[in-house]
């Protein structure tokens, strides 16, 4: 017996979240993962033509509306993230947009360490983009509990209305549902009206066992999204993972009706990639998931292969052929 099978019963989830839902540890206790099914089928993704050619500048620029543009570097200035922001605000050639038929494109958000909120603030104002801060004691979360709990706060207060919290790993690795589930309630709580992203650095979590029953507690506790990794771990954003976490969101929002956002992150740089993952947020959870309140790439360069390959799309006439991805 693991030590998570010994835990008994989470409280009973009666905030506005899960109304008069009966969520319990047995429901957490129940999700599994059979790993070499998982495995099989995340490997045959990347060999099928995940979406026709004709249709492809359409998936790309619906995966650019779905990035968090992200710089989170320890040299990061005022001026590097003006810069990102600019690139928000257009990230694709204007040239390349017009014969798309997408001028205004944006990002869905740009995302920085807490230094850098009130200078991505400004470089947006006006233009709708969200900033979101990385949080908690990103990217390790091992700092005082009050003081990552402050820290949500300071990011609210400095203008960002999405946080990405990162989870103590050692609760899942321990098996204290109970203490991840609080943590999550805490951070929830310190947000307010921000958005928060709950990174579960799937990298460290062991088993992919432990990133279902992890996904299902931040769910629970107010999670608006799970999110892989920091970027900052070993191994970062992975299919098997992706396939095991969009599984506990279809599973959360079968129980709930409560649709919970998705964001893997970390080394996703290959546009071709980005295509992989859109085609099986399609397959898993249906379209209304291909849109940036419920998806998003955590990604600092993915950007500039979408809009090479966005321009070889448009040299290649394929533009005439636009069609929107999703209905
Ligand atoms: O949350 C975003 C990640 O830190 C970005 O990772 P990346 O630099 O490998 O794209």
């Amino acid at each position: 017996m693991q030590a998570s099978d010994t835990i008994t019963h989470l409280p009973q989830v009666t905030e506005p979240r899960n109304p008069g839902m009966d969520l319990n540890m047995d429901w957490v206790m129940s999700a599994r993962a059979n790993t070499s099914a998982i495995e099989r089928r995340a490997a045959s993704l990347p060999g099928r033509r995940s979406v026709k050619k004709e249709y492809q500048a359409a998936w790309l620029c619906r995966a650019v509306s779905c990035i968090d543009l992200t710089t989170l570097a320890g040299d990061d200035t005022g001026g590097r993230v003006a810069r990102l922001c600019a690139k928000a605000r257009q990230p694709v050639r204007g040239d390349i947009l017009q014969a798309l038929d997408m001028t205004g494109l944006t990002v869905g958000a740009v995302c920085v360490y807490h230094d850098m909120v009130a200078p991505a603030r400004a470089a947006l104002t006006g233009s709708g983009i969200p900033v979101a801060a990385v949080s908690t004691g990103f990217p390790a979360g091992l700092s005082p509990f009050h003081l990552r709990v402050a820290e949500i706060g300071e990011s609210v207060k400095a203008g960002a209305e999405e946080i990405d919290i990162v989870i103590s790993r050692r609760h899942v690795l321990t098996g204290n549902w109970q203490a991840l589930y609080d943590e999550m309630r805490a951070f929830r709580t310190a947000c307010g009206d921000a958005h928060v992203k709950a990174i579960l650095a799937t990298g460290e979590l062991g088993t992919l066992r432990n990133v279902a029953r992890a996904s299902l507690v931040c769910m629970m506790a107010g999670a608006d999204f799970i999110k892989t990794s920091t970027g900052k771990e070993g191994v970062n954003a992975t299919l098997p993972v992706t396939l095991v976490m969009l599984r506990a969101i279809r599973a959360y929002h079968a129980r709930t009706g409560f649709r919970v956002g998705y964001k893997p992150a970390g080394g996703i740089s290959k546009a071709k990639d980005a295509l992989v993952y859109l085609s099986m947020i399609k397959e898993e959870l249906g379209d209304r998931w291909l849109r940036p309140d419920l998806f998003r790439f955590g990604a600092s360069s993915l950007l500039g292969d979408i809009e090479r390959q966005l321009e070889h799309h448009v040299t290649g006439g394929y533009s005439a052929k636009w069609r929107h991805p999703v209905g």
